[in-house]
């Protein structure tokens, strides 16, 4: 163990790995995006020399092919949609999107699909990048794979897997052989294909769905279901579909496709009800772990399963806990602002354990700081994963939402009680559009008279969340929520309503 970050020991004598090359850090992580940056870094603060593996892009899937590029797609829709929402302003919105336009500025977001800022950024940090393919080969070893060259990693204290998840293609027959579009191609296109069938009824079908519905595509969204965004409050599902509606996307529930076939230009896609034809058949039915071939065996792990954690991101099934597992590959989180708060709960963890702190209350005798169980809360636990995860779909409407629905509230045992709310209450909502639409939902902990979660659902919803997370988070009595004053005339005077709804 080294106290600080730096040069870490190597059998290698050249610049670059050799087939001999054998290297050691204090923290080997497996994955570069940007859960498993927020992990690398953060341990490498606490003092520990840190690598990071990455097999394509360093800064994985969210700032090329997932968050970054889909929400630049989805921005300048919005914002045309916004101004032509207010009148004075709509008559001066003549034109329609510049598809041209929208692509540019997206592939600048996907910083063009290349990885020089991020690699820089890891210097900048002082950990150092292994290119390849990761896979463990017995406890804290890792062997890196790239261009016929291997790399053997030796972690003296611990691993971090980061990989991600990947995208699940139903067996539909045909499907797999119709080369479908994923969110991958949906994110990076640089062509707008005429029409687009999509299948599934979440959060990636929803987003995509309205991305090239603003850019042109007729668009169809076959849903196995029927409601639309499954695990939030119902009346989501409900606006976006029918804002989806509204922008003349065709959205089908009950429906499953039987064959899908690749004809000349397009897809047919065969259902019950009748065939579907488009350009393009884009699929979004969801994730699994990518944890398939990356030797979990050889520490007795279970290869494609998600790699289980416990709240301090520890694989708790491993023996002397030096493998933690952070991001979508744990299924534990989804999204890549809760993959980097596990992550720098479990970077900070490691260092704790493992770092300079670490060693500097061990020869005091001290026991070190995230050693055992720590306390809802603790810098060390990461609380926020039950309980407190936050979402915004970036539809129109939009969807923000914090912790739990009213069902997931009743099924957990809280006495509960749903207070809602529409937009067209608060007079800032009419000031910033002409036609107000929407709602907010509180779920609220009647015997505490706390939030367990909420939801908003309307135009530009997503800055609206964070305060409902700190009510969440800091379990604010509702009667002293009653003393935060939103300004007038705001859209966040939706607070102040709810709380008379509520009853204060
Ligand atoms: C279309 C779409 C839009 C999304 N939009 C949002 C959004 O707006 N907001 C949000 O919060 N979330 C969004 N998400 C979710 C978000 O993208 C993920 O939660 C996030 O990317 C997970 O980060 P991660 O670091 O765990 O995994 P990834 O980003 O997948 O990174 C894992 C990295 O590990 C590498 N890797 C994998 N296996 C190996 C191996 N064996 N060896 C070496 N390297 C390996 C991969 O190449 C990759 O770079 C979206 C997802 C999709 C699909
Ligand atoms: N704004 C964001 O935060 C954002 C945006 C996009 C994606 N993401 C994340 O990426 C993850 C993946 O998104 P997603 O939309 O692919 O998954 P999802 O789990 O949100 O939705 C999957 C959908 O596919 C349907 N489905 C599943 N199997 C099917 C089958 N065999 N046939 C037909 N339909 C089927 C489900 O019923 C559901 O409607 C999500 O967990 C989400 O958190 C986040």
């Amino acid at each position: 163990m080294t106290s600080s970050p730096g040069p870490a020991s190597s059998a290698s004598t050249g610049s670059g790995p050799t087939e001999t090359d054998h290297r050691t850090y204090d923290v080997v992580v497996l994955g570069g995006g940007a859960v498993g940056e927020n992990a690398a870094d953060r341990a490498g603060r606490g003092g520990l020399t840190v690598v990071v593996v990455e097999a394509e892009l360093v800064g994985g899937e969210c700032s090329y092919w997932a968050c970054m590029p889909s929400k630049a797609l989805l921005r300048p829709g919005a914002v045309l949609e916004a101004a032509r929402a207010v009148d004075g302003a709509a008559q001066g919105v003549t034109g329609m999107l510049d598809v041209g336009a929208v692509l540019a500025r997206r592939n600048s977001f996907a910083s063009s699909w290349d990885d020089a800022g991020q690699v820089q950024w890891l210097e900048s940090t002082g950990i150092d990048l292994v290119r390849g393919h990761a896979r463990l080969t017995g406890p804290r070893t890792v062997e890196v794979h790239h261009e016929g060259q291997a790399t053997t990693i030796t972690a003296r204290c611990a691993v971090v897997v980061a990989t991600g998840s990947e995208p699940v293609t139903p067996e539909i027959p045909g499907l797999a052989e119709a080369q479908p579009w994923t969110s991958r191609e949906a994110t990076a296109a640089q062509e707008v294909p005429d029409s687009l069938v999509v299948l599934g009824g979440g959060v990636v079908a929803t987003e995509m769905a309205t991305a090239y519905a603003d850019l042109g595509s007729t668009v169809t969204v076959l849903v196995r279901g029927e409601r639309l965004l499954g695990s939030m409050e119902p009346a989501a599902g409900e606006a976006v579909a029918a804002g989806l509606r509204t922008r003349g996307v065709d959205v089908r529930f009950g429906t499953t496709p039987t064959r899908v076939t690749r004809r000349g230009s397009g897809v047919e896609v065969e259902t019950e009800a009748g065939v579907v034809t488009a350009a393009e058949v884009l699929v979004a039915t969801g994730r699994r772990p990518r944890s398939g071939d990356l030797g979990l065996e050889t520490v007795g792990l279970e290869p494609g399963a998600p790699v289980t954690v416990d709240d301090s991101l520890r694989v708790a099934a491993v023996p002397e806990g030096w493998l933690y597992a952070v991001g979508d590959v744990t299924g534990r989180v989804a999204t890549t602002h809760q993959g980097k708060y596990d992550a720098r709960i479990a970077g900070d963890v490691i260092a704790a354990r493992f770092g300079a702190a670490a060693q500097e209350e061990a020869d005091g005798h001290v026991e070190p700081a995230a050693a055992g169980e720590q306390p809802a809360w603790s810098r060390y636990r990461a609380t926020a994963d039950h309980g407190a995860l936050t979402q915004v779909v970036f539809t129109r409407p939009e969807v923000a939402s914090v912790g739990l629905t009213e069902a997931a509230a009743v099924e957990a045992g809280h006495a509960v009680r749903r207070v809602e709310v529409p937009f067209s209450s608060v007079a800032g909502a009419a000031l910033a559009r002409d036609e107000v639409e929407g709602r907010a939902i509180l779920v609220v902990d009647t015997e505490r008279e706390v939030l367990l979660g909420a939801t908003f659902v309307g135009p530009e919803v997503a800055e609206l969340l964070h305060a409902a997370t700190i009510a969440v988070v800091g379990e604010v009595p509702l009667p002293r929520l009653w003393h935060a004053v939103p300004p007038y005339p705001t859209v966040s005077e939706v607070w102040l309503r709810l709380l008379e709804e509520y009853g204060l």
